[in-house]
C-alpha cells in the first residue's frame, strides 16, 4: 500500500491557483521530497495532506485514509513539523512532549520510554528540563521533530525542516532523518527549496507554479539532463548571448548574474569559447548537472531566479509570519 496517494489535487485561494491538480504517490518507507521555489505550492500541498487546508478539488489518501472524509484517522497517523514553531515556550522541553503525548493518547505505559528515545535521537535528553524559551532556533526545530515522532506516526510531514538554520544544524537534522529511515517504520514527506537537501530524498517531485513538472530519483533526474552548465562573465552579456547563438548555435540566458547555457561537454567547449567567441571573457565556470539544472531544464529558470521574480522572498515571508 502507498503511504500517500494524490489524484488531481487542487487548491485555489480566490483567483490564485496555488495547486493546480497534482497527481503522485509515495511508497511506504520512502523519503519523498517536494522541491520548488517559494510560492510554488509546496506548503499548500502539504497542508492539504495534513488536513489543515481543505482541497478545492481532487482527492488524497494518507496512511490509507481520505484527507477530507477521514480527517481524524489521518491526523492520528501523521506527525507534523512545520515552518512556524508551535512549541509552548514557557514549558520545558519534556512538558511540551508530555502534553503532546496526552493529546495523541499515547499509552501511559510507553510514554516514558518513547520520550527518552525521541529526545535522545535529537540530542536533547540532557536539556529536557530546560524551558523552550531558552533554546536556540536549531534546538527548537530538533524538539519539534522529536515531538512529531512521539506518537510513532506512519507518515512524518516536514515543511522546510531546515529553513533558517545554520549549516551545522541543517546537517544534524539530516542525520536524524537518515537515522529515522534506518530505525523506524516510517514514510517521510518533506518540502524544501534547498537543492542539496533534495539530493537526500529517495525521489523528488519538482513543483513550479502549482504544477508538478517531473518526479524521479535525484540521480535519474540529473542523468536525464545530459549536459553541463557553463556560466561566463563578460563586459557585454547581450553581445555574448548573440555571439553564442551566431557562432555556436547555443541558446543562452542570464541567470544568477552570469551568461548561462548548457552544452554536452563543458570542459571541451570552454577552449573553443575563448578562441571563437570574439568577446573578452572575464570569468568562466563549468558545472556537472545539478538539481538546479534539472529545474532549469523543465521550467526555463533557476530556482533562485524563480524566487526573485516570485515577488515575495523567504525573508519577507518569514517577517510576515511573525
Ligand atoms: N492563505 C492563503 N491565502 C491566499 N493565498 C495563499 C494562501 N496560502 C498560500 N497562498 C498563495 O498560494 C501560492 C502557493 O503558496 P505556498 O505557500 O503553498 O508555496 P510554497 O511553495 O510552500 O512557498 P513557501 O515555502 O515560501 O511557503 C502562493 O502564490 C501564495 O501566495
Amino acid at each position: 500500500m502507498n503511504a500517500v496517494e494524490v489524484t488531481g489535487l487542487r487548491k485555489s485561494y480566490g483567483k490564485v491557483d496555488a495547486v493546480k491538480g497534482v497527481d503522485f504517490a509515495v511508497a511506504h518507507g520512502e523519503v519523498f521530497g517536494f522541491l520548488g521555489p517559494n510560492g510554488a505550492g509546496k506548503s499548500t500541498t502539504i497542508s492539504m495532506l495534513c488536513t489543515l487546508v481543505n482541497p478545492t478539488g481532487g482527492s488524497a489518501r494518507v496512511a490509507g485514509h481520505d484527507v477530507v472524509k477521514e480527517r481524524d484517522e489521518v491526523r492520528r497517523n501523521i506527525g507534523l513539523v512545520f515552518q512556524d514553531p508551535t512549541l509552548d515556550s514557557y514549558l520545558t522541553a519534556e512538558q511540551n512532549l508530555r502534553f503532546h503525548a496526552e493529546l495523541y493518547g499515547v499509552p501511559k505505559s510507553v510514554v516514558d520510554e518513547r520520550l527518552r528515545q525521541v529526545m535522545e535521537m535529537v540530542a536533547l535528553w540532557d536539556r529536557r528540563d530546560g524551558k523552550v524559551q531558552t533554546f536556540s532556533g536549531g534546538m527548537k526545530r530538533r524538539l519539534e521533530i522529536a515531538r512529531g515522532l512521539l506518537h510513532s506516526p506512519r507518515v512524518l510531514f516536514l515543511d522546510e525542516p531546515t529553513v533558517g538554520l545554520d549549516p551545522q544544524t541543517r546537517s544534524a537534522i539530516w542525520g536524524y532523518i537518515n537515522e529515522l529511515r534506518r530505525t523506524e517504520d516510517i514514510t517521510i514527506f518533506m518540502t524544501t527549496h534547498y537543492m542539496d537537501e533534495a539530493e537526500y530524498c529517495d525521489r523528488i517531485a519538482i513543483i513550479d507554479h502549482g504544477e508538478i513538472v517531473v518526479i524521479d530519483s535525484p540521480e535519474a533526474l540529473k542523468a536525464g539532463v545530459g549536459k553541463d552548465r557553463v556560466q561566463i562573465h563578460t563586459s557585454d552579456d547581450q553581445a555574448a548571448i548573440a555571439a553564442l547563438k551566431e557562432r555556436f548555435d547555443v541558446d543562452a540566458g542570464v541567470h544568477d548574474g552570469a551568461v548561462t547555457f548548457a552544452v554536452a561537454s563543458g570542459e571541451e567547449f570552454v577552449p573553443r569559447l575563448f578562441a571563437e567567441l570574439g568577446l573578452p571573457i572575464t570569468g568562466v565556470s563549468v558545472h556537472r548537472p545539478t538539481l538546479d539544472d534539472v529545474f532549469m531544464n523543465y521550467t526555463g529558470s533557476t530556482i533562485r531566479d524563480a524566487e526573485e521574480s516570485g515577488g515575495m522572498n523567504q525573508m519577507m515571508r518569514a517577517r510576515l509570519r511573525r
